[in-house]
């Protein structure tokens, strides 16, 4: 099986190639969904978020816009956050390979990749990029972003130009979509063709 690592910053378009991925027929694992899984209504992540962060939760589950404002300005406090979410991570992402161990390719969606050395987890690393002002333009059109939030989120991100040196490849979504979904199929077709299970 060869596990293939995506990774991208913010507003890199990451989640339209994912799902461009799971269309040619690729298991994905998509780390964010686990995350809000776990920290919506019952989740198991809700108690002990509520317990290091008091305030931050409700009967919706995780108050994400309250905790985002607890943490995003102190990377000291974002790290605590993280000591607790990426534990639960790392379990689902087990369960998920070992349930889909007999695949010759599956990708994990892991936006912080990089930056919590999940690439010794993986085989191939594909970074998803795109140019600044078209990321930019992008992550501020959605409903609750902010300038000074979109900068603040970039503060504990890897810069696009270090991704992208590190990858194997690279994806680009700053181009018309069908550019986009050829580069994903050629690698599928590369990596699922090679598997030395
Ligand atoms: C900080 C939180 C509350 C913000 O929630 P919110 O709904 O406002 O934003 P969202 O989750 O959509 O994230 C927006 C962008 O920030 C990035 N981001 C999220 N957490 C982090 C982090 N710890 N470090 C750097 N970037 C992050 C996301 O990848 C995305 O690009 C939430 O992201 C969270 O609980 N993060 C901690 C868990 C984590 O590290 N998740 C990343 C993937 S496992
Ligand atoms: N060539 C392209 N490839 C991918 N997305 C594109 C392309 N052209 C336009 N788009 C649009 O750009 C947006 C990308 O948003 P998407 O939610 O995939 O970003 P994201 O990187 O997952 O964000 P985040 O990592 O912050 O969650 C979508 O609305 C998509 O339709």
């Amino acid at each position: 099986m060869i596990v293939l690592g995506l990774t991208g910053s913010i507003g890199m378009g990451k989640s339209t190639v994912a799902r461009m991925f799971a269309d040619e027929g690729v298991p994905v694992f998509d780390a964010d969904k686990t995350v809000r899984a776990l920290q919506g209504p019952g989740g198991a992540l809700v108690a002990p978020i509520e317990a290091a962060f008091p305030g931050s939760t409700g009967p919706e589950g995780v108050r994400r816009a309250v905790l985002a404002d607890m943490v995003l300005h102190d990377r000291a406090v974002l790290r605590r956050l993280e000591e607790i979410v990426h534990p639960a991570v790392g379990e689902a992402r087990e369960a998920f390979l070992a349930e889909h161990r007999d695949r010759p390719l599956v990708v994990l969606d892991v936006p912080l990749l990089f930056e919590t050395g999940g690439e010794k987890n993986v085989d191939k690393v594909a970074v998803v990029s795109a140019d600044p002002d078209v990321q930019r333009a992008r992550t501020l059109s959605r409903p609750d972003m902010t300038p000074e939030k979109f900068v603040r989120i970039m503060m504990h991100q890897l810069p696009d130009a270090e991704k992208r040196k590190r990858a194997d490849y690279v994806i680009p979504t700053d181009c018309a979509i069908d550019e986009t979904r050829f580069a994903v199929r050629r690698i599928v077709a590369c990596l699922s063709g090679g598997g030395d299970s």
